[in-house]
């Protein structure tokens, strides 16, 4: 079977709010960022399957009659994800970094293509977002390989037309991606939301809660200072941590939960009043505010770290205020910067958490979701990488 050849990006994101308490079933507020990953699937005539993962060291090939065929589920199949434990040789459950980003390829594949006969193809993944640090980098993989292998099978159609640099999917086919990207979160984060594949479906600033995306089209625009502390850490874990606590206390942990809640509903509310009125200082110390209480729920909820207290303190002296973004216990911050927050404060800052030892930059949000590209309109370093493979 001959497919074609296609080029996508899909964008990172970070939560101003509700991180963990929306797997829970609470509302979380999540915007994109201008930070993408980048997939290109080639055709080949090799009769094998190749993945190309730079980013996470990972080059690896299969004979096509080496893989078992799966079957096309709506649902996370578990026999499939079994078979696949045992293909790639997964044998206590604890999954490392390649494992899991060569899983959720090897599901989304077998489970699109499995009913027919096997495509001979090389994906190549390459991302500007830094991996396992809270920016959605799983889910923006995820997304990608849906799009892409949904698009190679014939299940949606390659939007791009010969005059276009970029294209999007309609609605229907962007539910579609944005199923089967939730699908390799599951493999990723075991128990994920769907916050961040809609994020990196759809793009924008959006609400989220219990599956249910509202875009929210009317926000002001923000400078976001964004840190990466560099503690590794793992979604995954992380998750089922504040899960062991919810159960393990439940009455202690169901109020934060509902602060958590309430603190998005009124970050919504304060940005919503800055569209529709003139913007003041009290709107930027309300959403300060915000920042600092929501920073304490998490760590009460267990998922701080000494380099997010760092971030925060840091920040704090130059009367910047900050939080975890993600899943927490290391990875990224975000520091919300004010209108009037001169250039020469926010140098300063950065060059602090420099000397920390964290990586910082201020970052534009609100990029758009999942889309097709031609090789004319992809960053040039992201062709010179992708052209490597
Ligand atoms: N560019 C990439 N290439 C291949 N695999 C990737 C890439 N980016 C992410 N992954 C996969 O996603 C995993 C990281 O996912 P994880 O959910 O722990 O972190 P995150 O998505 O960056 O943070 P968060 O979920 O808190 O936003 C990696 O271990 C890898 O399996
Ligand atoms: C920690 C978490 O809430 C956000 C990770 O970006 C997990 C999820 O929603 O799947
Ligand atoms: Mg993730």
């Amino acid at each position: 079977m001959q497919v074609k050849d296609i080029l996508v990006s899909a964008p990172g994101k970070a939560i101003l709010h509700g991180e963990h308490a929306v797997v829970h079933g609470k509302v979380a507020l999540a915007v994109s960022l201008n930070l993408r990953t980048y997939l290109r699937l080639k055709a080949t005539n090799t009769g094998n399957v190749r993945i190309n993962l730079p980013n996470i060291d990972t080059f690896l090939c299969w004979d096509l009659s080496e893989l078992k065929e799966g079957e096309a589920a709506k649902r996370l199949d578990p026999e499939l994800v079994r078979r696949l434990h045992d293909f790639v040789g997964v044998t206590n459950g604890t999954l490392d970094t390649s494992t899991m980003a060569t899983l959720s390829f090897l599901y989304i594949y077998l489970s699109l293509f499995g009913s027919g006969e096997l495509p001979s193809l090389t994906v190549s993944v390459w991302s500007e977002l830094p991996t396992g640090a809270g920016l959605g980098s799983s889910a923006a993989y995820s997304v990608c390989l849906a799009a892409a292998l949904l698009c190679a099978s014939g299940a949606i159609p390659t939007p791009l037309r010969d005059w276009d640099h970029t294209a999007r999917w309609c609605q229907e086919d962007l539910e579609l991606i944005n199923s089967w990207a939730f699908q390799g979160e599951m493999i990723i984060h075991g128990n994920p939301s769907g916050v961040d594949n809609a994020v990196g479906t759809w793009g924008g600033m959006l609400r989220f809660l219990a599956g249910k995306i509202i875009p929210l089209n009317r926000v002001p625009l923000l400078r976001i200072l964004l840190t990466n502390t560099k503690v590794p850490r793992s979604t995954k874990v992380l998750v089922a941590r504040v899960t062991d606590r919810i159960n393990k206390f439940p009455s202690i942990m169901t109020p934060v939960l509902n602060s958590v809640d309430a603190i998005s509903g009124t970050c919504e509310k304060v940005l919503s009043e800055m569209t529709s009125e003139p913007i003041t200082g009290e709107h930027y110390n309300n959403l300060e505010e915000l920042i600092d209480i929501n920073q304490h729920h998490l760590n009460v909820m267990g998922v701080g770290h000494p380099a997010l207290d760092t971030l925060c303190r840091v920040t704090l002296a130059r009367g910047l205020h900050s939080k975890l973004t993600g899943a927490g216990g290391g990875g990224c911050g975000i520091t919300l910067l004010r209108p009037e927050t001169d250039s020469s404060v926010v140098q300063a800052t950065v060059q602090d958490l420099k000397d920390c030892g964290f990586d910082c930059w201020e970052t534009s949000i609100g990029g758009p979701g999942v889309q097709q590209h031609s090789p004319l309109s992809v960053k040039e370093q992201a062709v010179e990488v992708l052209n490597r493979y």
